[in-house]
This record gives C-alpha cells, structure tokens and sequence, in this order.
C-alpha cells in the first residue's frame, strides 16, 4: 500500500522498503481532473491486525476506498472477502470501490491469476485491475479514476450525464491494451 501511493505521488519506487505502517499515514496530491483541481487526501492503513482498531475509525469519513492485495499473496487475496464485510459495516454505503492486484511485475512469483481478481471484482461489483508500485503500472489510472467518480459526484450539473467508473476503468484498460504505466 505505502509503495503504491510513494509510486503515486511521488514517481517513484521504495525499493527494498520494509518499513510497516504504524496505525495510520497520509499523503495529499492535487490532480487536474477536465480542467477542474481535485485535492486527493489519501490515508494508508497499516495492513497489520493489530492497527485493526485504529484503522475502523476511518472508514466512516472515507469517500473512496482502495482495496489491495499481493498477486504474489494468494492470503492476502484470500482477506479480501474479510475486508469487504468490514467496509459494509464500517464505511459510508455509498463509497466508492476499488479493487486493486499489486506487484503485477512479480511473474515469477506469482500466485493470484488476474482471472481470479476479475472474476471477484465481478462478484462484488467493483472495478478491477491490476498494478505495480515497482513499474507504476496502471497507478495514475487507478488514483486518476477514483478522482474523476469524487469530482463527478461533488460538481454534477443537473442534465449532466452519470459517470460510470466501471465503463471508464475497463475502456482505459482497453485503450492501453490493459496495461500502461
Ligand atoms: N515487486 C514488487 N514489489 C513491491 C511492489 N509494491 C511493494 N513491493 C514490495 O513489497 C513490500 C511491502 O510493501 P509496502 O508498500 O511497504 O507494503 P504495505 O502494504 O504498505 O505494508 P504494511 O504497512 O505493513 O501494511 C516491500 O518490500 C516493497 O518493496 C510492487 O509493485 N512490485
């Protein structure tokens, strides 16, 4: 999670990194959304059980959550279902989803096909894809869709059309031919 928004917001790669997050971290950035600035004021969990208490405490003021695992993981992906009730019963019912596979550079490593993460995004109902933090692949298109539902959602004109996340994400991820860094 911590190298995922590093490689967001900063460009770049912590490499060999193996400091946990303690409870909880932010980081902002402005992005330039159709012309329009969206201050995003991202928070990074710790992903360790025992910040489990700190952690609930934000969902509630959360307007997006972004849901990773580690392809290379298969417990990791295996928790997601886990973190899913704990967002039904912690967060705000209209806050918006993301599922997200990192580290899709690791191929030798590998353990969660990307079928298995679409096929539980599909489930669910929530946009997929994969990323890497080491590549920076898919991260600006992660972060840049969340922003676009965000700005939709606080600025919508009255005849202005929904923006539809789930169509955004898969038509980028086609236009890229599914990857772009
Ligand atoms: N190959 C590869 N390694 C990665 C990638 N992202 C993170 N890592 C490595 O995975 C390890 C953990 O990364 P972190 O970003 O600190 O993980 P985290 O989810 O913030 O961990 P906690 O704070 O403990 O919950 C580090 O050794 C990173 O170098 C990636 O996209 N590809």
């Amino acid at each position: 999670k911590t190298c995922l928004l590093v490689r967001f917001k900063d460009g770049a790669f912590l490499a060999g990194s193996f400091i946990s997050t303690v409870g909880i971290d932010f980081r902002n950035k402005v992005l330039n959304v159709d012309g329009v600035k969206v201050k995003l004021q991202i928070w990074d969990t710790a992903g360790q059980e025992r910040f489990r208490s700190v952690t609930h405490a934000y969902y509630r003021d959360a307007h997006a959550l972004l849901l990773l695992y580690d392809v290379t993981n298969k417990a990791s992906f295996d928790n997601i279902r886990a973190w899913l009730s704990e967002i039904h019963e912690y967060a705000q019912q209209d806050v918006v989803l993301m599922l997200l596979g990192n580290k899709a550079d690791a191929s030798h490593d590998r353990s969660v096909r990307r079928e298995e993460g679409e096929r539980l995004a599909k489930e669910f109902g929530v946009p997929f894809m994969e990323t890497s933090a080491r590549s920076g692949l898919n991260v600006e298109l992660a972060f840049t869709a969340i922003a676009k539902e965000l700005k939709h959602r606080s600025m919508k004109e009255p005849d202005e059309p929904k923006f539809k996340l789930h169509e955004y994400v898969n038509k980028e991820m086609k236009t890229a031919g599914c990857c772009r860094s």
